[in-house]
């Protein structure tokens, strides 16, 4: 995993551990291995560290952190080639993050490609940099840029490396010879100062200020994680003589390693790359279906959805022909897009130059015909089946053989739309989130019909559109909003049964969600919610009105009806389940108003309320989704438990520290979950979604802890396999 090679006076350790050379047991062993021969061997002026393949280490073996630990450990690695007589150059390409920046910074030279990256990513998997990194590089970048860097885990641009003194050298062209040349160029001896444990930290007489701002920073942005605090006060103990600040930053670590945010973050890393890799059957999954070429869209409908998805499909350098028949609504959405970008480069995220190379990408039209060539269309109307099956039957006609046919449906049936066409292989759900220009996850949904070859392309494009795509089958509401339902239903009798909506929020924003339902519920305006259980009523036959107690036997709540009557849409009209000090605006008040109205409710339906814990709230709350979330699993919407926690990781800011629903269910204990499930379901027998899902009660009876690895699979098989 290490070849060892000399070219003249110098050892080259060259590391191959594709795909990324991440620094695991026989890697650690290989470049302890070749420091000490190369010492040993008269011959050898100076040692060169370089990665083949794509990149120079990209950090540890995430894979190694859950598995006994073997072999030397990166800090014995790193400390025998600071020790090292001879110098050692670490040269770099690709992405040196973690602890292959750290074994960087045990070398006493560090060279790089003006391409590469370096970075300490840690924070994200719940860590810090626990091989010294905290401690060196405050030593040679400062406190500020190093509590920066680490903690917000972000990739720095090799040029910015050079200026905070992270590196040495920058170069061009061949990485290895470069380096060569810059070896023969070294004194034969080490430089006191080139051993960063005898360098004093910069930036230490501001280190308090700094780290006051910092801590404040991360509390901010990162409430709930323990990793960014960590690794904050393991920066700050670099100030301490180095033997000091490397203790502080060992117990950091081991307090971070064995908490359970560690673990999940780790899930959540392995988590996101499985959900890339798609399977439906033998012939159509990943390995086997390749994707088409997209090189030209088109989006129907310039509401706020549509709006979002151009600027998307704009961002990633494809050009898009937006149509909407109206011609001011075909206005303002040119307007809308116009404003996002603009947005994005007065938060310097894109330049002017890159805002009009994006805006002359766009075609505004007002026909259909219009899309005639373009490769994929993504339909963004209003969420009516009627009108998206109408408007499939006209792109079928329209649109070149070839094109794949999407809808951004939320929660329609695709193998209905897909019957408006003769095409039903090329139609597909491509589900965004609100606002489609930020939100990660891409739901992307196949009906029956639908192609490997057109689940690959909209796969692939998810990646090229840099969104998180997830595969999973069609049904009513697919994965996300069939969970969510759960949950938002949860949340409404809450309120029924005791709490107030700020009451609700402040318990799931303590869990961690960014926010609670009910300013959820503001944020995306209470007339969605009303139309799509209007529309629900429609198609099924019955009516909702705000008396509605029970719907075909279920318990049903009106209260988020009484507030659409009222005119209380949420942010948009300055008021909803919270007031705010006028229409548009975020910061969100308690409503007496709205406790009243809640009051008057439940006198009026003779419901009796009591005081409700937080532990209720929470369990109701996540329970309810989880038991979903199994049955998704069970009918095969959803293939595994990975893509369920991806999707509510980044469809609806699920806390990564927690890893998912299905990994949360996971540490919980299935059997927990269950038991819980059973009783609410005792509890609430007009809410059938509580009756617990099979499968569940399959894994949590079964006696023994099976790993979600093979939830899926034992889906498929009979309990007494389990
Ligand atoms: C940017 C990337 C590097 C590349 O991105 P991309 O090109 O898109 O590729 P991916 O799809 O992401 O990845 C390709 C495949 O590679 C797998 N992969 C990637 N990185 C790793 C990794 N680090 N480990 C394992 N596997 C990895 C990935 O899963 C893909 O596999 P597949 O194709 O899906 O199968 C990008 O990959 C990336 O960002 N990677 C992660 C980078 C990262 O986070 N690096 C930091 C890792 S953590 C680290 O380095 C920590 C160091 C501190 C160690 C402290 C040691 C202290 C020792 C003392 C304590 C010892 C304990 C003793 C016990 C006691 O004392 O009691």
């Amino acid at each position: 995993m290490v070849d060892y090679r000399t070219v003249k006076s110098v050892a080259v350790l060259e590391v191959n551990n594709p795909p990324v050379n991440a620094l695991s047991y026989n890697v650690r062993q290989g470049l302890q291995d070749g420091i000490e021969r190369a010492n040993k061997d008269k011959e050898i002026k100076s040692i060169i560290i370089i990665g083949k393949g794509r990149t120079y280490p990209a950090g540890a073996d995430i894979s190694e952190f859950s598995k006994p630990h073997k072999g030397p450990n990166l800090i014995e690695v790193g400390l025998g080639i600071e020790s090292s007589r001879k110098p050692v150059i670490s040269a770099i390409h690709g992405t040196c993050l973690g602890g292959g920046l750290e074994i960087a910074l045990f070398s006493h030279y560090r060279i790089a490609l003006e391409s590469a990256k370096v970075g300490f990513p840690e924070v994200a998997l719940g860590l810090l940099p626990g091989a010294h990194g905290t401690q060196r590089l405050p030593r040679v970048a400062g406190m500020a840029f190093a509590m920066e860097i680490i903690t917000s885990g972000r990739h720095v641009s090799a040029r910015e490396a050079l200026q905070h003194g992270i590196l040495d050298k920058l170069v061009k062209g061949n990485l290895l010879s470069e380096s060569l040349d810059f070896a023969a160029s070294l004194p034969f001896s080490v430089p006191h100062n080139r051993r960063l444990r005898n360098v004093p930290a910069k930036g230490a007489e501001n280190a308090d200020r700094i780290f006051e701002v910092a801590l404040n920073k991360v509390k901010q942005k990162q409430n709930g994680f323990i990793a960014p605090i960590n690794c904050l006060k393991a920066v700050k103990a670099a100030l301490l003589p180095y033997e000091e600040g490397a203790k502080i930053e060992r117990e950091l670590f081991m307090e971070l390693l064995t908490s359970g945010q560690a673990k999940a973050q780790q899930y959540v890393f392995f988590a996101e790359r499985a959900a890339t890799r798609w399977y439906v059957s033998n012939e159509k999954n990943q390995k086997k279906c390749s994707a088409v070429p997209v090189k030209t869209t088109g989006v129907i409908g310039a509401g706020t959805m549509g709006s979002g998805i151009v600027v998307t499909l704009l961002r990633a350098g494809l050009p898009v022909i937006l149509v909407e028949q109206d011609s001011q609504n075909l206005e303002r959405g040119v307007n809308m897009i116009k404003g996002i970008l603009q947005g994005s480069v007065n938060l310097k995220r894109m330049t002017s130059q890159q805002m009009n190379k994006c805006l002359q990408q766009l075609t505004p039209a007002q026909s259909l015909d219009s899309l005639h060539n373009v490769d994929l269309v993504i339909e963004a109307v209003f969420e009516n089946l009627k009108l998206k099956e109408e408007i499939f039957g006209k792109l079928d006609e329209i649109c070149k053989q070839q094109t794949i046919l999407c809808s951004n449906t939320s929660t329609l049936d695709i193998d209905k739309i897909a019957r408006a066409t003769k095409r039903p292989d090329k139609v597909i759900g491509t589900h965004f989130f609100a606002p489609a220009f930020v939100m990660p996850l891409l739901e992307n949904v196949y009906g029956t019909k639908t192609s490997g070859e057109t689940i690959a392309t909209v796969m692939n494009l998810g990646k090229t559109i840099r969104k998180i795509p997830v595969l999973v089958k069609t049904c009513h509401g697919f994965v996300a909003n069939r969970m969510l339902a759960r949950y938002q239903t949860e949340a409404s009798f809450l309120l029924e049964e005791g709490c107030l909506p700020h009451e609700y929020d402040q318990v799931m924003e303590e869990f961690g969600f960014p926010m609670g339902a009910f300013k959820v519920g503001d944020l995306s305006g209470l007339d969605i919610g009303y139309r799509i259980r209007q529309e629900l009523a429609k198609a099924n036959g019955y009516t909702v009105t705000t008396d509605t107690r029970y719907i075909q036997g279920e318990r049903f709540s009106s209260l988020a009806d009484k507030l659409y009557e009222l005119g209380r849409l949420g942010r948009k009209t300055g008021k909803g389940w919270y007031k705010y000090d006028r229409p548009g605006a975020k910061e969100a008040f308690v409503d007496p108003d709205v406790t009243d109205i809640i009051l008057k409710h439940c006198k009026d339906a003779g419901i009796i309320r009591r005081k409700i814990s937080t532990q209720e709230i929470v369990e109701r709350s996540m329970y309810s989704s989880i038991n979903e979330g199994f049955r998704c699993l069970e009918d095969g919407v959803a293939s595994k438990p990975e893509d369920i926690d991806v999707i509510w990781l980044h469809g609806f800011g699920f806390p990564r520290y927690r890893g998912g629903p299905m990994y949360y269910a996971s540490t919980i204990g299935l059997a927990e979950v269950y038991d819980r499930i059973c009783y609410y379901h005792k509890t609430f027998p007009e809410s059938s979604y509580w009756v617990p899902s099979d499968l569940l009660r399959k894994l949590a009876t079964s006696g023994r802890n099976i790993p979600m690895s093979d939830w899926s699979t034992a889906a498929t098989v009979n309990k007494s396999r389990l």
